[in-house]
């Protein structure tokens, strides 16, 4: 790749209505072909603080209802919070099973049926717990105008890692949604190995 090829390229914006309420979808991607999109809802200014989400791909979650995760039930009330906020913006990463890619998820998975914990799974197969990059939200957010944001998580490596990109985050709204027996060791382990911002409580 010449130095002078940008690694991150907007492409197009389209209507994207949805069950929750009207959006616009914008694609990005990456030099490398890797594909990612934005959605926005609603009217800001550049001087406003507006709520986004960082998501990171979860077919399984997002897509296919699973409750071994809290993913589908955290896009589908950033989702809501969004529309219920008046405007905001969902970052969807296509970075599945933490950057680990589909099929090593599943890999993982089966390791997880097993007895290992995510982050275990994960090394067992040789990958880093987390391999997941952050640095297309910058043309992301730029390219929607958007300066100060409220980041609706409970991961603080997505919080350090707008604020490295030169983003203000002037707050952090916890997400603690969509937390089943299914994925109660799944999210206590995220909390005790991955520093994840759960309140102890919701694991009683
Ligand atoms: N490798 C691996 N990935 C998983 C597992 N369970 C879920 N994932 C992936 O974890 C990622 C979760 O993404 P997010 O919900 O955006 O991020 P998060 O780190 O949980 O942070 P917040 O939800 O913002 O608090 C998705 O890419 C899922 O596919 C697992 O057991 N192993």
């Amino acid at each position: 790749m010449s130095s002078k090829q940008p690694k991150y390229e907007y492409v197009s914006t389209a209507k994207l209505p949805t069950r929750m309420g009207d959006f616009k979808i914008h694609g990005f991607v990456e030099a490398s072909g890797q594909e990612h999109v934005a959605l926005s809802y609603g009217e800001w200014k550049e001087d406003d603080v507006v709520p986004i989400r960082i998501h990171s791909e979860c077919l399984t979650g997002d897509s296919l209802f699973s409750t071994r995760c809290d993913c589908g039930f955290q896009l589908e009330k950033a989702m809501q919070n969004i529309v219920d906020n008046g405007h905001g913006v969902l970052l969807y990463l296509r970075q599945e099973g933490r950057g680990i890619g589909l099929l090593n998820k599943i890999r993982a998975y089966n390791l997880q049926d097993s007895g290992m914990d995510t982050v275990e799974a994960n090394e067992h197969l040789g990958f880093d717990a987390d391999l997941r990059s952050y640095d297309i939200c910058k043309l992301m957010l730029d390219t929607l105008n958007v300066k100060h944001v409220e980041l609706m998580t409970n991961n603080p490596k997505k919080l350090a890692a707008l604020k490295a990109l030169g983003i203000d985050v002037v707050a952090r709204k916890p997400i603690d949604h969509g937390i089943t027996k299914d994925n109660k060791n799944y999210l206590k382990t995220k909390t005790e190995k991955l520093g994840h911002a759960f309140d102890p409580h919701v694991f009683k």
